[in-house]
């Protein structure tokens, strides 16, 4: 028989919020990209974001990090609070703040250096080690965690370029824990690359959420459903719905999600 969760379950079971977004706005010049979006992302949980082309789900991925910054002609307004301070205030370095909240792009980026530099690249510029020991060890730790290290171990001063697609992106992925984040944000991290090197990459996320808040681009409803806990679906730059992965896929509140899941938009 099914036993209901008795409360102390249920309070193990919810996770902090680990970033919270309030009225958030994106303007491209006049182009009013997202709108009005409220979300909270929980730790230690995979977020998909879902919705058609267009929708905005890239855009708001890189809210969450200030990837907007870098772009001239975007306007970004609201609030983006991670563990309650406002990423957006005077005083917060974006360059931090990305140590802190790492990205992993579509397409596998490798920087044109050995595996051991690309993933020690970023524990370097933050002085995160002592010594030569200290940073072989955290170049390790990353490559682990990327679930790499097996097949890179006894070639890492060779070319992290000349690894396979799937390869090139767990080192992106290891070149982004490397600094020790508390958030990984990923926009299709495995839409450039084969059934296998994908389910490898799936599982791998599934891994991450144990240290990570990780939040996923994916036009795959299938991967959404296989990756994630939380789904939040964007419709022409509003959030629309935002729930467990499992309501979204089967009783979704929102006729808009509803078509969407089924095939009838996007
Ligand atoms: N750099 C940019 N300059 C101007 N407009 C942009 C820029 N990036 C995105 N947009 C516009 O903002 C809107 C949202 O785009 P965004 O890329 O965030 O959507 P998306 O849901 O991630 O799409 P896709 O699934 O196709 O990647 C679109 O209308 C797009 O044309």
């Amino acid at each position: 028989m099914y036993d209901a969760p008795t409360a102390a379950e249920q309070a193990l079971q919810q996770h902090d919020i680990k970033i919270s977004s309030r009225n958030v706005q994106v303007y491209y010049g006049d182009t009013h990209a997202i709108k009005d979006v409220d979300v909270d992302i929980e730790d230690k949980t995979v977020t998909a974001f879902i919705g058609p082309s267009g929708c905005g789900k890239s855009t708001f991925l890189r809210c969450l990090n200030r990837m907007n910054d870098t772009i001239d002609v975007a306007r970004v307004e609201g609030e983006i609070l991670l563990d309650g301070e406002n990423i957006y205030d005077k005083k917060v370095d974006p360059v931090q703040l990305r140590a802190r909240v790492g990205m992993v792009f579509q397409k596998p980026n490798p920087f044109p250096k050995s595996i051991y530099d690309n993933v020690a690249y970023g524990p370097r510029i933050h002085g995160m080690a002592k010594n030569r020991a200290d940073l072989d060890e955290i170049v390790e730790r990353a490559l682990r965690r990327a679930a790499l290290w097996d097949e890179v171990k006894d070639r890492m001063s060779a070319p992290g370029t000349g690894l396979s697609g799937g390869q090139q992106q767990r080192l992106c992925i290891a070149r982004a824990v490397a600094t020790e984040p508390e958030v990984l944000l990923m926009d299709e991290p495995a839409s450039a690359l084969d059934p296998i090197a994908t389910s490898q990459i799936e599982e791998l996320i599934d891994e991450l959420r144990r240290n990570y808040a990780v939040v996923i681009v994916t036009h795959s409803m299938q991967q959404a459903a296989r990756v994630s806990q939380k789904t939040a679906f964007f419709h022409l730059g509003n959030l629309v719905e935002y729930d467990d992965t499992s309501k979204i896929f089967t009783n979704p509140e929102d006729p808009r999600t509803e078509s969407y899941i089924t095939g009838r938009i996007g």
